[in-house]
């Protein structure tokens, strides 16, 4: 039997900006289909891990697409098979919505970078997925915070990618569009096999979507494994320095992950 190669690999990946070392040495290892969620305290390096193995922050150790060498390849290629959606990215107030999420298309122009009816289709059936079809003539600008994250979000599934890296994908979300949005993630990686990495502050809906949990402090992998395993009160006290109890799913429900409650230290 051959092992799955994985859809994205980072070996011994280290980030030093300014003299600070943000990523130590670290691992990571995503199959086709998988979703592996990055958990941590603020400032952990989260966000840096994923630029970095993004191609969008120089770093040392190695980052394989597909097992190639990501910094051998063309940038258009990577963009081709890694759509990225970062925590804030600018917005361009005056821009459509239709228009924004059309450049999720540009890795897949051909030389006169226009795009075509199939373009255009891929942008409609996404907007449509999302139920963002009502604002598909609206500028950015005149959008809010959690619609503006659903088009952002947009524009990466536009982009029809083998690997997503999602930072924070849903912070700005209600509770109905954050399962909205992580149901159609969902789908798309059980059903296209695409590979989901993302960011997520929100413990309980990440061990509830992704197949492992990949916990870092202070720019270095804590522990990684099955939400279960890595949800543990001692670790999160230790890392995050928070007081939780973690509520196990009843028996019988092994398709939930556990639930983490804040507890309130003192009482009135
Ligand atoms: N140019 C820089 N020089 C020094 N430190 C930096 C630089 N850029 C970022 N940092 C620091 O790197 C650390 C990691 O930042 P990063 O944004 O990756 O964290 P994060 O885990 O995504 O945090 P958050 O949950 O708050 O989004 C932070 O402490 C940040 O202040």
């Amino acid at each position: 039997m051959t092992a799955t190669l994985p859809a994205l690999a980072a070996h011994g990946v280290s980030v030093v900006l300014d003299h600070a070392t943000l990523i130590d040495d670290v691992d990571l290892h995503a199959l086709p289909g998988e979703w592996l969620c990055i958990i941590g305290p603020n400032g952990a390096g989260k966000s840096t891990l994923l630029r970095a193995v993004a191609g969008l922050l120089r770093c040392t150790g190695q980052v394989s697409l597909q097992g190639k060498d990501i910094t051998r390849m063309p940038r258009r290629e990577i963009a081709r098979q890694i759509a990225v959606v970062a925590q804030n990215p600018a917005v361009p107030t005056g821009t459509t919505v239709t228009d924004y999420v059309l450049l999720g298309r540009t890795p897949h122009l051909g030389p006169l970078h226009r795009e075509g009816p199939t373009d255009r289709q891929v942008v409609s059936d996404v907007l449509d997925r999302l139920h963002l079809a009502e604002f598909a003539g609206r500028m950015l600008g005149s959008m809010s915070g959690g619609e503006l994250q659903r088009v952002f979000i947009a524009r990466a599934l536009a982009q029809e990618p083998t690997v997503l890296l999602l930072d924070e994908p849903t912070s700005a979300l209600d509770i109905g569009h954050q399962q909205e949005v992580l149901e159609v993630i969902d789908e798309l990686r059980r059903g296209s096999a695409l590979t989901v990495i993302s960011t997520m502050h929100d413990l309980t809906l990440a061990a509830e979507y992704a197949d492992r949990l990949m916990l870092m402090h202070r720019g270095k992998v804590v522990t990684v494994g099955a939400p279960l395993d890595v949800l543990r009160p001692d670790t999160l006290r230790a890392t995050y320095g928070a007081h939780l109890d973690v509520l196990l799913p009843p028996e019988g429900s092994p398709q939930h992950g556990p639930i983490i409650i804040p507890v309130r230290r003192t009482r009135g």
